[in-house]
């Protein structure tokens, strides 16, 4: 695998408002938007390329809606990942709940995506510790329980965002390396796609007329800018 390019799909889950467009914002374009909450509509993508030791990989990064409205959406996005981000917030209890609602789904339905916990917002509990909603430790526990890693992140200050990003890199090489070391398949990149082609067509079955809040112009290095979901603008699939 020396030098070898490794492609990973990412899927951000989570009830709405919990902080994952800002999640992606920060390790990608190393920002916080402030201004006005814009709810992410149907799901947003964006590419990222990163070093794990001599490899390269490239993280394809899936921003789903957190709205229940959305959630047949959401299932679309998270097929074939080989990641799940899956985030609550620090402060609202009830979103931790709903975290718990798409763990079970991944365990049952995408057994091969390996799954990380971010509670989010570690800087508001910095401000005041009685904001706490989500005790660490209770966490931590089920995060043992379902293999889960976990972080408590900050896309406002920036704390362990860069560290999350590069465990799932780091991760995603070994388990890769693992394979080819004992001879078993290698797992195929879902979603590497020329620039412009529209993601949907690469999973099977796509859905007709779904709706795709994707920027087309997206490169590898830069990636789309999320920060543009306050005025985005939307595809259909292919164009129908
Ligand atoms: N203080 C603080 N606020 C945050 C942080 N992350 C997100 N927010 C705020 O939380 C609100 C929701 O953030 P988003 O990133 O849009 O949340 P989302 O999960 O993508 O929401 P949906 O698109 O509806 O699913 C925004 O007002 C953000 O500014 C954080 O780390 N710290």
């Amino acid at each position: 695998m020396s030098g070898q390019r490794v492609d990973v799909k990412v899927v951000m889950l989570g009830k709405e408002y919990v902080g994952k467009t800002s999640l992606v914002e920060r390790y990608v374009h190393d920002r916080f938007l402030v201004g006005p909450y814009q709810n992410t509509i149907g799901a947003a993508f964006v590419a990222k390329v990163m070093s794990v030791g001599d490899r390269t990989v490239t993280l394809g990064i899936w921003d789903t809606a957190g709205s229940e409205r959305y959630e047949a959406m959401s299932r679309i996005y998270y097929r074939g990942a080989k990641a799940a981000i899956v985030c609550y917030d620090l402060t609202d209890s009830s979103s931790f709940e709903r975290a718990k609602f798409w763990v079970k789904e991944l365990r049952s339905l995408e057994e091969g995506c390996q799954i990380y916990l971010c509670g989010t917002k570690s800087d508001l509990l910095e401000e005041d510790r009685r904001r706490r909603r989500v005790d660490f430790h209770d966490v931590q526990d089920y995060a043992d329980n379902i293999k889960a890693q976990l972080f408590e992140t900050s896309s406002k200050t920036g704390q362990s965002v860069d560290e999350l990003f590069q465990k799932v890199a780091e991760d995603y090489v070994s388990v890769a390396a693992f394979q080819v070391m004992t001879g078993a398949c290698f797992p195929k990149p879902l979603w590497r796609l020329p620039l412009g082609h529209c993601p949907l067509h690469e999973l099977p079955d796509p859905p007709s007329r779904m709706v795709l809040s994707c920027h087309l112009s997206l490169t590898e290095d830069k990636g789309v800018d999320l920060g543009q979901k306050a005025n985005p603008y939307f595809y259909s699939c292919c164009h129908h």
